[in-house]
């Protein structure tokens, strides 16, 4: 029971240092202590990597917690042989214990766990022959024996894995035909000698120097990696917060400035070309924020606005509305409108205004555009054109010499920023894999139709605070196309840090392939649920898309993946969802642009994962 697991953790903790783990003893439930999950009222995941943790692990501790499923004690100093008692965790599907210090044989004990999907004792000091036991452990996926003293020849497993690695072991013979599959680095460092084997060592030695765990030039690898790892922080939109407290302020500011110029002119104040007037025709209509029928009115004139015009008269003025059969409101409309700052971004300030009852929309207020009319009217012009189910409309827009407006619906639901990072634990229900994949999908949708329109048209700020959502969580891609309306000195340099793909230089000159880059990080965003904008760098000088990076390739589930949801999906066939997702996130964030998959394919991807994780459930 819980008892028993809790006090086999105590025992554990007791026997092994861990002098950074900061259990809380009096807690009757260990199921919140750092690296503790359970499930059904019992501990099914110790993931300790990384913690300090060193000498033998006794027998009697893991006989008790015999409801695990993920053990990582991976990148610690334990030494000795593994406890046989692992034996009695019948239900391990999960054991990461590269990076120590182990030794002796691998213990017939773990052939008994016929569950293991994956097994990674790499980079141990463990010796002997590679047993047949493997043979047992049909379920296996990833088997990584590197790095340690194995000796004796490889028998043929008869095992379906997808990633499997014994180099740098004393091993000899010939590599059997099913594990032909895997390159020369699976073997390299041995005298394993197979046909398809372009690089064979002969050396039969252990190199003096392992061979690194991730795969990025440059990454803090190796005995870096055995530093503690500390949790990328999360966080709330910072923005919103500033905007809340200066939000009065600006608004009075905005009503000031867009009245500026409204002089006698007022009865036109609006493109009468592009607009028709409808008095006040909403009433009984529901409020459609999100369709793109959303509409909108003219509301009566104000005395008070008409002041604030012919106070600041002067120079052109039009609410330029996109789309032929809109029904529209006007600029008095939204200027009357009561209104709340949204929040600040690279391009300005972006508030909520509310027309009336049912009608909102959102304003963008531009600064540092300093682009003439003519060219900037062409370029929101494309920018208005994009029409897909998602990505945000952009209705209407305002230009005068120095202010510029963008009107687009408002996304009642926020941003995926929003949702995953902010609120946390206030009661707000997990977000389950199904919403974060349809919301990917819906997303990746919206970019690729982007870049369907043109090889050289990209969004420039892919993010997560740029991904709105509907009231059904429908995701629709925000912000597209106004990378290149601002200029040069307000794309601040934080702007989409932990986003951008390292071969920007300058934000403004933007690609498809980085659009990916930054589609990836957010893909990592909605899997680890860490803010890649609050966490640029981590203790071991990774953003998260390096982070990942160097976790990933050795712990497809393990340290990655969100706890909330590690603890609400319990079905199989959801991890292998999300660890097809994972990988997809992974290339996507690869350090050469070539390297990244096109959006087209991305979008495929997303499908066909979502797909045979529902072929799977039935
Ligand atoms: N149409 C909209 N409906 C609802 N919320 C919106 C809308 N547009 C923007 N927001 C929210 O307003 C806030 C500010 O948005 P804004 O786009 O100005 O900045 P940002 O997305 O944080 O950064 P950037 O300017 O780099 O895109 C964000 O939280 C964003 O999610």
């Amino acid at each position: 029971d819980l008892a028993a697991d809790k006090s086999a953790l105590l025992s554990f903790r007791s026997a092994v240092g861990g002098r950074t783990l900061l259990w809380d003893v009096k807690q009757t439930s260990p199921c919140n202590w750092t690296g503790v999950l359970c499930d059904g009222g019992r501990v099914t995941a110790l993931r300790l990597p990384g913690e300090t943790l060193s000498g033998h692990i006794p027998e009697g501790i893991f006989g008790n917690l015999t409801q695990l499923r993920t053990l990582s004690l991976r990148l610690n100093g334990l030494t000795g042989s593994l406890p046989l008692d692992l034996g009695s965790c019948s239900d391990l599907r999960r054991l990461y214990l590269q990076g120590n210090r182990f030794s002796g044989e691998i213990p017939e004990v773990l052939f008994s766990l016929s569950n293991l999907v994956r097994l990674n004792l790499a980079e141990n000091e463990f010796s002997g022959e590679i047993s047949s036991g493997f043979k047992n452990l049909t379920r296996l996926k990833t088997l990584y024996l590197e790095n340690n003293k194995l000796s004796g020849s490889l028998l043929d497993l008869d095992l379906s894995l997808d990633q499997f690695n014994v180099s740098n072991n004393l091993l000899n013979g010939s590599i059997p035909k099913s594990l032909q599959k895997f390159d020369s680095d699976s073997f390299v460092g041995t005298s394993l000698c197979g046909k398809p084997l372009v690089v064979c060592s002969n050396e039969g030695t252990v190199p003096s120097q392992p061979i690194s765990v991730g795969n990025i030039p440059g990454t803090v690898e190796g005995s870096e990696e055995k530093k503690k790892r500390k949790k990328l922080s999360g966080g709330a939109i910072a923005g919103i917060v500033i905007g809340c407290v200066v939000g009065l302020s600006l608004i009075v500011m905005i009503l000031m400035v867009l009245f500026r110029k409204k002089g006698n002119e007022r009865t036109r104040a609006i493109d009468l070309a592009t607009i028709k007037h409808h008095e006040v025709e909403i009433p009984g209509e529901k409020a459609a924020v999100e369709a793109p029928e959303n509409r909108s009115y003219v509301n009566e004139y104000s005395p008070s606005a008409v002041k604030a015009v012919e106070v600041n008269s002067s120079g052109m003025k039009k609410l330029v509305f996109f789309g032929n059969a809109t029904k529209v409101f006007d600029l008095e409309d939204l200027l009357r409108a009561s209104a709340e700052v949204l929040g600040k971004g690279t391009f300005g300030t972006a508030y909520k205004a509310v027309l009336d009852a049912v009608t909102l929309v959102a304003v963008k207020r531009l600064k540092d555009v300093t682009m003439a009319d003519r060219e900037f009217k062409e370029k929101i012009e494309v920018v208005g054109a994009m029409d897909h189910e998602n990505l945000v409309p952009l209705r209407a827009y305002y230009y005068s010499g120095d202010e510029k407006l963008l009107v687009y619906d408002f996304m009642p639901m926020g941003s995926l920023s929003a949702l995953l990072h902010g609120n946390k634990g206030a009661g707000r229900p997990p977000l389950n894999w199904e919403v974060r994949s349809g919301i990917a999908l819906g997303a990746a949708r919206g970019l690729d139709y982007l870049h369907s329109q043109d090889p050289l048209s990209s969004h420039g700020n892919v993010k997560s605070s740029n991904i709105l959502l509907t009231n059904s969580h429908d995701a629709r891609v925000s912000d597209f196309g106004l990378a290149q309306l601002v200029s040069a000195s307000s794309t601040t340099p934080n702007r989409a840090t932990g986003y951008r793909a390292p071969e920007v230089t300058d934000p403004r000159r933007v690609s498809q392939k980085a659009d990916v880059y930054s589609f990836g990080v957010v893909l990592l965003e909605l899997l680890t649920g860490k803010a890649p904008s609050n966490s640029v760098m981590n203790e071991e000088g990774m953003d998260l898309a390096r982070w990942v990076h160097s976790v990933a390739r050795e712990e497809w589930r393990n340290e990655v993946f969100d706890s909330e949801l590690m603890s609400i999906e319990t079905v199989v066939s959801v991890e292998e969802e999300m660890a097809e997702m994972l990988q997809l996130g992974i290339d996507c964030t690869e350090q050469h642009p070539d390297k990244r998959p096109v959006m087209v394919e991305v979008v495929r991807r997303i499908q066909e994962l979502r797909q045979s994780g529902a072929d799977r459930v039935g």
